[in-house]
């Protein structure tokens, strides 16, 4: 039997959440999983370090409460997430879904180094992300999927030198053409279409969005600031960079955009361009790679953790864990086994639902990927899909 033909994405994500909320477990906590620590927190729930009990393996347990969290936007969150696990380029997000009475719940693989909160990066790190996240961007976007909160808390990190990383936190994730309100996303990371909508107005959804984002977090990285605190005037920082943009002739930079050289400078500014529909694609970024991003004045600093620009600093971290002798890094030892607040969660293990978003572009190449559809997920699909 074949996959039914999906005529578009938003029914078959539809189709998708649909077969997941009749599969999900209910559960009460039980004896599977101890709850190690937690990894992070944000505004839709926490993130929890979790071990198998029997098989010790240990994942990261994203929980949702119930009483903040409607069912529909837990389900369109893990099947977008388990969705985009196809790609390298994304957390990987495992066929454990479950709900408790007070929580939706899902894993994902763990990210040992943490998220890219630790910036202000040598030039060859930050293109390594650059790279990685590139792809990521062009992979979701070729599925008409616009993430909406590119920032550095959703870029986690496999090793402190950037060698993998990937994107996670699909929370906000919607397909291009959803009417979007104002002051969705984070606010440094907005770009100017989003800020200057009035309260009544809505904006059709597109990936120039991620894109503005994606630009930012790369200025973030080299500079270990932002670029400024709100891309409107009156927001000096955001008003010259605007002026700089707008001129038919460009003067020299902003002071500090004038922390990058030429190449890079032209970079941000496709990246950064003001009219979403002439902004670059973020994939064109590979164009930059083999060029010198760093002003010549300040390339001494690189590799001293990065440069130091004016503005308003992202939160630093230090790195989890140390590089080891053989050039891999040395994974943190895991912490000490406690258990909070008493009886640990259960983690029920539902059928995987898998979706291959009709209309996906050929992925890029050069990175290494896990095959769209395992055999297994296919077979768990139409199983799925006869029974609806
Ligand atoms: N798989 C993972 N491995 C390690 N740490 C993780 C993982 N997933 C999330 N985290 C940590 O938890 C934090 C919060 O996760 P996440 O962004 O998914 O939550 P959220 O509530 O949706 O946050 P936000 O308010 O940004 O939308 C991340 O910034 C990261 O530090």
């Amino acid at each position: 039997m074949e996959l039914p033909e999906v005529e578009d994405n938003a029914e078959f994500l539809e189709r998708l959440m649909e077969v997941t909320s009749r599969s999900l477990p209910q559960l009460e906590l039980q004896e599977q999983y101890t709850i190690i620590k937690e990894l992070g927190s944000g505004t839709y729930g926490n993130v929890l370090l979790a071990e198998h009990r029997e098989r010790g393996t240990a994942l990261a347990l994203k929980l949702m409460p119930k009483e903040r969290t409607e069912r529909r936007a837990f389900l369109r969150e893990y099947c977008i997430a388990l969705c985009l696990s196809a790609h390298a380029g994304f957390l990987r997000t495992l066929p454990i879904v479950f709900e408790s009475p007070t929580h939706f719940a899902f894993a994902q693989e763990l990210a040992p180094a943490g998220d890219l909160c630790a910036i202000g990066l040598p030039e060859a790190q930050v293109k390594r992300c650059a790279a990685q996240l590139a792809e990521a961007l062009d992979f979701m976007h070729g599925k008409a999927l616009v993430h909406r909160d590119i920032k550095l808390d959703n870029v986690l990190l496999f090793d402190c030198e950037c060698r993998r990383v990937k994107l996670g936190d699909f929370g906000l994730t919607r397909l291009e053409g959803t009417p979007v309100c104002a002051m969705s996303g984070t606010l440094p990371y907005a770009p100017p279409e989003l800020c200057l909508l009035e309260a009544s107005e809505t904006l059709e959804l597109d990936a120039s969005l991620d894109v503005w984002a994606f630009g930012v977090l790369l200025f973030c990285l080299g500079t270990g600031c932002f670029p400024w605190d709100v891309a409107v005037s009156p927001d000096p920082q955001f008003e010259a960079f605007g002026a700089w943009q707008n001129s038919t002739v460009p003067g020299e930079a902003p002071a500090p955009w004038r922390a990058f050289g030429p190449a890079a400078q032209e970079m941000f500014r496709r990246l950064l361009t003001l009219d979403p529909n002439r902004r670059s694609p973020a994939i064109e970024v590979h164009k930059y790679l083999p060029l010198v991003w760093l002003a010549s004045s300040l390339r001494e600093l690189d590799g001293a953790g990065g440069l130091r620009g004016q503005g308003k600093r992202p939160k630093h971290r230090d790195c989890p864990y140390k590089i080891g002798t053989s050039g891999h890094p040395t994974p943190p030892p895991l912490p000490v086994l406690e258990r909070r607040g008493g009886a640990a969660p259960n983690i029920g293990e539902a059928g995987p639902p898998a979706l291959n978003i009709a209309g996906a572009r050929a992925p890029q190449e050069n990175i290494t990927r896990r095959p769209w559809l395992s055999g297994h997920l296919v077979h768990w699909v139409r199983l799925q899909l006869m029974l609806c």
